[in-house]
């Protein structure tokens, strides 16, 4: 285990950032250095309400925070297009980034992976730091050897602005890997409603819900002759997370490549 990470974090009002700042808190080998934040410049992480105690200076412009701060991970929970690019800066200032932020394109990806592998500078990048959403991926991928008709249920409270999920393009790329692509359902049905099919992705289709009282939560269900089988995964709180973003933090200072996805770090 790496001691004493210095670490930024980018989002740190938002849930998951404020998640990270108490995770921050009470891990001794993490110490907070600075946050990236879209307000609050020129203050301090302390003076700001309900957020935890702690003394490190907030930023607004991200070159700057990377140019006089030095870290070694900065941790990214911010927006599809803000975590994009907190992410390419972390790397060109040779910090490595562990990345929750959702919403990436594959192309987006591609250039990071490349970019970190220039570099030689470690990077994660993970749709789900949730362990148990991990493994439900993992058995979604073992399942659909036996099972290739599936289908994905994903749903997340009413505020996520990418759709579908990260989590569920990561399992349906899981699924992919073991599964000839062909097409589900009658193949003349129709869509009298667009949209009732869901999106498609490589044959599969992905559904997915927005509701307030929801956290994240994904079903991912498989049809055979005469049966049905759910794997399903329940986040309920955003600690459920931490134990990932820990884990990446830690995991992240041996690596020299990106890493796309948490299952790539755990035993
Ligand atoms: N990988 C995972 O396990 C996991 C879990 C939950 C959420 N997420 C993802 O994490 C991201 C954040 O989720 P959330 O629920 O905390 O969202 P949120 O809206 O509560 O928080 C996002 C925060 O980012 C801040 N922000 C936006 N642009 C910024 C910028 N340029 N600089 C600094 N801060 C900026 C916003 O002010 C906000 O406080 C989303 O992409 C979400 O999909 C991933
Ligand atoms: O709250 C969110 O937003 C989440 N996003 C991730 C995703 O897109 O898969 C993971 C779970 C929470």
């Amino acid at each position: 285990m790496s001691n004493n990470i210095k670490v930024i974090v980018a989002g740190p009002r938002g849930k998951m950032g404020t998640e990270a700042l108490k995770l921050i808190e009470k891990e001794e080998n993490l110490t907070l250095v600075a946050c990236l934040d879209r307000k609050n410049g020129g203050k301090n992480v302390g003076e700001i309400d309900n957020l935890p105690n702690l003394d490190a200076p907030i930023f607004e412009d991200p070159e700057k925070c990377l140019s006089e701060i030095e870290a070694d991970v900065l941790i990214d929970l911010t927006t599809p297009e803000n975590g994009y690019k907190h992410t390419k800066l972390a790397l060109e200032h040779g910090v490595r980034p562990v990345v929750g932020t959702t919403g990436f394109t594959p192309e987006q990806l591609e250039e990071l992976k490349q970019l970190a592998e220039e570099k030689q500078i470690g990077a994660v990048i993970a749709p789900n730091f949730a362990v148990g959403a991990v493994l439900m991926m993992q058995f979604s991928k073992w399942a659909a050897k036996h099972f290739p008709d599936v289908e994905i249920i994903e749903k997340h409270h009413d505020q996520k602005l990418d759709a579908p999920s990260g989590t569920a393009i990561k399992t349906a790329e899981l699924i992919r890997e073991v599964r000839e692509s062909h097409h589900q359902g009658h193949p003349n049905e129709t869509e009298n409603l667009t949209g009732a099919r869901g999106a498609d992705s490589d044959g599969m289709k992905i559904h997915s819900m927005r509701l307030p009282g929801l956290i994240a939560h994904q079903e991912v269900v498989f049809g055979g002759l005469g049966q049905t089988l759910t794997i399903k995964h329940d986040s309920h709180h955003r600690e459920s997370f931490m134990s990932g973003v820990k884990l990446a933090a830690e995991k992240v200072m041996h690596l020299e490549v990106l890493v796309y996805g948490l299952e790539h770090l755990l035993d």
